[in-house]
């Protein structure tokens, strides 16, 4: 059989780097494949995908080594037209691919440009975009959408695509926890019914479990450093090797000392079939033992009645009403849409409420400028692209304190400090185009930590970011809060928030619905549906598997990897 995609000893230099990003990339994907392309933050998945899809060499220039052919061809010798009709992608920054004036006309441009009969069309962008759950927006800017919601109608526009091959970057970042199992669902229905070739670049390992997969190629440094079934990968260690977090139950098992070697159907952990695995992991939960009581904290932000509509007749916060205590970690959960970000640019003063109060440290801010909000609430946005102003990562990094007029001596001894607690510090003196998403993400955080804020509100922190940055991120993001840092942390992580957040809020429609523990919160199955909120795979696998106390695998769990981290 003729692959649809093939690398032959493939080598990619971009034009502003010393070094090549991809080395000797020799890969053969068939038609009709299912692949993920998984790796840490900046090992080449993206410029992979862009060897793919045509951005190289279109886009981005460099030097090319090797072969490289789609269908048999080499890329550079088609337009880029014709490239679009093979390859169909969904790009990790949405933004920069919408092109309609609204939703409905964003998902009909792949159409339109085809001359579908308006009908047909019409009936095609409807259906692609009840799909994905997003109907009700389709006269809506796509720029005024929520992060998820802009995610859902880039997987519409591909939807209506008619290419062979259907490329997928980071389809799932932004998505809460039931639109990522959606979206996972619809790319397999996509997959089976159309037999088409789906090549899939995700961090959130266990969500693309969820679904069959043919092939897992795993990137490393710009190589390949494994390819095999999801069984191959999974029961190799391969993944930790390489940073990448295994799903949650299968550390579960190795933590309680069994060994994965040969386990098959490791990515459906209702179905594993391993003697004795349930008497092993009660002992093991047993042995560990339970989390200590959570301690109570002195009050710095509380919002009262605070009531915001981007239309003045349509609340889009109702109501709301939250706190948030020195030093401690609030992950403000809920679904795509639900007004998370909406509420954060309030507390940091970009939108103004209509009506309510918001209390900092015994005093009303409702006066404050931004500036002097953001002297003590630092805010990291979702999108790292939407903060970056600078064209070079140091200044980009301290332009917070050159602003404010601080010395140049301390300014560089802050960035560095900065950029090393972020792991940039390598990159120091690159230019901000030359990272990955996932570096971009960091280096948004790093030019707001940098200020010394005594509240952050961080909006998916770890998005994009591979496992070994999310617990370098989490754990500096731990410390910070034992010294009296206070954390808002939206996240559709729900593992990440059981892990890090004394509390959770959870809001949907504007409204609190849920301020509680989360695991509390989790275990409500009202507050979880209408939130688009999901239990873990831990607890799933603990109920599957009739542990004798399902919620103590998770603390163990947890205070196994506090303990392990402390070593
Ligand atoms: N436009 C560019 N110009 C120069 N170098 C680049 C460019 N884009 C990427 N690189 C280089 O390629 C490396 C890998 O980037 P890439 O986006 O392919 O990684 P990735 O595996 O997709 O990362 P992430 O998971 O963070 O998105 C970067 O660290 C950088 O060295
Ligand atoms: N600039 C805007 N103009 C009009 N409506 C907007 C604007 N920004 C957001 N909205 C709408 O307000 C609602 C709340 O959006 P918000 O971005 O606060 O949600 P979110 O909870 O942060 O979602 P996500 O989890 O997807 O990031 C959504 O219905 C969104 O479509």
């Amino acid at each position: 059989m003729k692959p649809i995609i093939s690398f032959q000893q493939y080598s990619f230099r971009y034009k502003s780097q010393n070094e090549p990003t991809l080395k000797n990339i020799t890969l053969d994907i068939y038609a009709g494949e299912k692949i993920w392309i998984a790796g840490p933050s900046g090992s080449g998945k993206s410029t992979l995908a862009h060897c793919i899809n045509g951005l190289i060499p279109f886009t981005y220039s460099g030097e090319i080594s090797g072969s490289m052919t789609i269908d048999g061809l080499d890329p550079a010798t088609l337009s880029i037209f014709e490239l679009s009709t093979k390859v169909g992608t969904i790009l990790q920054d949405q933004d920069s691919q919408f092109v309609g004036l609204t939703v409905g006309e964003d998902v009909a441009f792949v159409m339109e440009n085809k001359a579908v009969p308006r009908p047909e069309m019409k009936a095609k962008v409807i259906s692609a975009l009840t799909m994905v759950d997003m109907l009700h927006n389709i006269d809506q800017s796509p720029y005024d959408l929520s992060g998820g919601q802009k995610q859902n109608v880039s997987l519409a526009g591909v939807l209506s695509t008619d290419a062979d091959v259907l490329l997928f970057d980071e389809p799932l970042a932004n998505l809460d926890p039931v639109s990522g199992t959606r979206a996972m669902k619809l790319i397999h229905d996509i997959h089976v019914q159309s037999g088409k070739t789906v090549i899939i670049i995700e961090h959130r390992v266990e969500d693309v479990l969820q679904e069959p997969i043919d092939r897992i190629v795993l990137m490393n440094q710009g190589e390949i450093a494994a390819v095999g079934t999801p069984d191959d990968i999974l029961s190799s260690g391969v993944l930790r090797k390489y940073g990448l977090r295994p799903p949650l139950y299968a550390d579960a098992i190795e933590y309680a000392g069994i060994s994965l070697e040969g386990v098959k159907g490791l990515s459906v952990p209702q179905q594993l079939a391993i003697p004795g695995l349930k008497e092993q992991l009660d002992a093991w939960t047993r042995e560990v033992g339970e989390n200590e009581s959570s301690p109570t904290y002195a009050p710095l932000l509380e919002l009262q009645h605070v009531v915001f509509g981007y239309d003045k007749d349509k609340s889009v916060i109702n109501d709301v009403s939250l706190n948030v205590g020195v030093g401690e970690v609030v992950a403000l959960l809920g679904n795509n849409g639900a007004g998370k970000s909406t509420l954060s640019q309030l507390i940091t003063g970009i939108l103004k409420p209509q009506s309510g109060r918001m209390i900092y440290a015994g005093e009303d801010i409702s006066s404050w400028s931004i500036r002097r909000r953001g002297e003590r609430i630092g805010y990291v946005m979702q999108n790292p692209n939407h903060m970056i102003t600078q064209h070079m990562i140091a200044e980009e990094v301290g332009l917070g304190l050159k602003v404010r007029g601080v010395a140049a001596d301390e300014i560089k001894e802050r960035v560095e400090h900065a950029l090393k607690v972020c792991g940039l510090h390598p990159f120091r003196n690159w230019p901000v185009s030359a990272l990955s998403y996932g570096q971009k993400k960091r280096l948004s955080i790093a030019s707001i930590l940098i200020l010394e804020p005594k509240l952050m509100i961080l909006d998916e922190p770890t998005a994009g970011q591979d496992y070994h940055h999310y617990k370098e991120f989490m754990d500096f993001i731990r410390g910070l809060a034992a010294q009296g840092l206070a954390f808002l942390l939206i996240t559709h992580d729900m593992h990440l928030a059981l892990e890090y957040a004394q509390r959770a809020v959870v809001l949907s429609d504007g409204k609190v619905i849920a301020e509680d523990t989360v695991a509390s919160v989790l275990s409500q199955p009202e507050v979880t549906t209408t939130a688009h909120l999901k239990e873990t795979s831990l607890s799933l696998f603990a109920r599957a598997n009739d542990l004798d106390k399902p919620e103590r695998l998770v603390h163990a769990f947890i205070n196994y990897e506090k303990e392990k981290g402390h070593e």
